[in-house]
């Protein structure tokens, strides 16, 4: 029979466009919990929200789900790991997958995430406290304009599933720098580390998460350049000499 007229072939491309789009909406609700659960603000459990252990014992098990997902994030990120996946699953649902996963270890971090309550700062002061929740809705708004600015539903696995469904080639990965991207290399990171560190209230288990998720993002980060050199060779090389990681350079280099 004919591919073309094998139902089972044509089932294939809008299965995968289903897929996809679950794993995109089921990331979507976990990055709004994510907001939430930092924030503290509508989420039923949020960091500092469930029963009290003993602070030790708390620690221990926030740091192994910190670790659990820096793990998940990198490894899946890898080349070697999507070879090895590209036996199971069609390579458009690769990114799907990778994020439906990301989903999963997010979501169990939410549930499992132990409260430690004790203060390290509490601002109390009206423009303070407006000014470090400002910055914390600046950080998640940075987080998602960059997400648009590199391509935020191929970022999510979206695009790739349509391209499949409407039969369109899959294209080579793009080097972009657009607007944040000419100010630092790594817009969304910033963001992220904007969102987790401004509070007017820090306790410390909100403290864990974010030195946690900073020190997995720097090593994280070398992981995604060292791939980004390979990829886009010369190119990057010369966009880390000329443009900062996470804070813009002032003194531009000449030449
Ligand atoms: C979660 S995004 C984070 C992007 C970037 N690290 C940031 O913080 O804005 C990771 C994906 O973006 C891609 N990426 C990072 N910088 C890029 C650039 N300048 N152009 C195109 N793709 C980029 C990486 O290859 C990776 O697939």
């Amino acid at each position: 029979m004919n591919i073309k007229n094998n139902p089972d072939r044509r089932a294939a491309p809008a299965i995968g466009l289903a897929y996809s789009t679950c794993c995109y909406l089921a990331f979507l609700f976990t990055c709004l919990y994510l907001i939430g659960f930092v924030g503290s603000v509508v989420v039923p459990k949020s960091i500092n929200d469930g029963p009290l252990v003993a602070w030790p014992t708390a620690v221990l098990v926030d740091s192994v789900l910190i670790i659990l997902f820096g793990v998940q994030h990198s490894l899946m990120a890898r080349k070697g790991f999507k070879r090895w996946l590209a036996a199971f699953i069609p390579a458009p649902a690769e990114r799907s997958t990778y994020v439906l996963l990301s989903s999963l270890v997010l979501g169990m971090m939410f549930w499992l995430w132990q409260p430690i309550p004790d203060s390290v700062w509490e601002v109390e002061t009206v423009w303070a406290k407006t000014l470090l929740t400002g910055l914390f809705w600046l950080g998640w708004g940075i987080v998602l304009l960059a997400t648009f600015l590199i391509s935020h539903f191929e970022l999510f696995g979206l695009k790739q599933a349509i391209d499949r469904w409407r039969n369109t080639p899959q294209q080579a990965p793009i080097f972009r720098t657009p607007l944040l991207y000419k100010i630092v290399r790594h817009p969304l990171y910033l963001g992220f580390l904007i969102a987790f560190w401004a509070t007017p209230h820090m306790t410390v288990g909100h403290l864990v998460f974010a030195l946690g998720m900073s020190v997995y993002l720097f090593i994280g980060v070398r992981f995604e350049e060292r791939d980004l050199v390979v990829l886009f060779g010369e190119r990057y090389r010369r966009y880390q000499s000329e443009v900062g990681m996470v804070v813009p350079r002032l003194n531009k280099p000449r030449g």
